[in-house]
């Protein structure tokens, strides 16, 4: 069994418990009261390279990596070190992340919000949305075709915005005929956890202009950031640098100005 398999099959194991605990009406009733979807494509549409900083306590690959007693303190200084989106896992087994995490992260800061989850029904995305999500990530290695068209169209029905992840050529071509418009490409390979930055690079041209590109995983400052930049990012997703540095605001500082400098940008862009 494949690492993303043994995850998906705790998170169904998860999911099963908590669809006995809370009905779908309940979830849609609280969706209908939370806060309004904020607009993710105003916060990764700029001229910068966008900075998606994740609140990441543990992994897979890495085991245990920061306690986050306090999630939303960290998110508030990410957000004052000038990230554009935050990025919560909410997968409990393997990364030790809640949806309460999310909620209380979502209540502290006035940018979207991103729930990185391993999401298989439409019962999570109307978890993410009642949770405060303005995001949900959907990754293309864990569903099939079918599932990730009516996921598509479901997050985006409820207001939530799909960043859809690929880590291959096909993935990337089946999230551009699902219609994805952000699409994650993801440096680590979720079947082995090897990282590879130069996929990046290898996919970015593939995919049309006008859909936002976010470069994901493997980022250990602002040299990365600027790599995947001239290979075209939009935006960086980053977790682990930030989560085991020693002042998570001051690194995000780093990555937003490298990100701000006009020659971070590829050629002709
Ligand atoms: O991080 C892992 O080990 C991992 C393993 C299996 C599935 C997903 C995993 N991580 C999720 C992510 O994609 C990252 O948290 C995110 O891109 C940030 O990566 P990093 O900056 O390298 O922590």
């Amino acid at each position: 069994m494949s690492v993303l398999e043994e995850i998906l099959e705790g998170v169904r194991a998860d999911l099963a418990e908590r669809q006995e605990r809370v009905s779908l009406a309940e979830l849609k009733e609280r969706a209908g009261r939370a806060p309004a979807p904020r607009d993710v494509y105003a916060a990764l549409g700029g001229d910068q390279v966008a900075v998606i900083a994740e609140v990441k306590r543990s992994s897979p690959s890495k085991g245990a990596m920061a306690a986050i007693a306090d999630p939303a303190a960290l998110a508030g200084d990410y957000e004052s070190g000038g990230a554009h989106v935050i990025s919560v896992l909410t997968e409990r087994r393997r990364f030790g992340g809640t949806l309460d995490d999310l909620a209380a992260v979502r209540a502290v800061v006035d940018i979207p919000v991103l729930r990185k989850d391993f999401i298989v029904t439409s019962y999570q995305l109307w978890e993410a949305r009642a949770y405060g999500a303005d995001l949900a990530l959907l990754i293309v290695a864990a569903l099939d075709q079918n599932a990730l068209v009516s996921l598509i169209e479901r997050a985006e029905s409820i207001g939530l915005t799909p960043l859809v992840e690929v880590h291959t050529e096909e993935e990337l071509d089946r999230a551009l005929t699902a219609g994805a418009k952000i699409i994650g490409i993801n440096a680590r390979n979720l079947k082995t956890l090897e990282v590879d930055r130069d996929v990046f690079a290898k996919l970015a041209p593939k995919v049309p202009d006008g859909v936002i590109k976010i470069a994901e995983s493997g980022v250990r400052g602002p040299h990365d950031l600027l790599a995947y930049a001239r290979a075209g990012a939009d935006a960086v997703l980053v977790g682990e640098s930030l989560v085991t540095g020693k002042d998570p605001r001051a690194a995000v500082v780093d990555l937003v100005t490298a990100g701000a400098h006009p020659a971070s940008r590829p050629e002709g862009q």
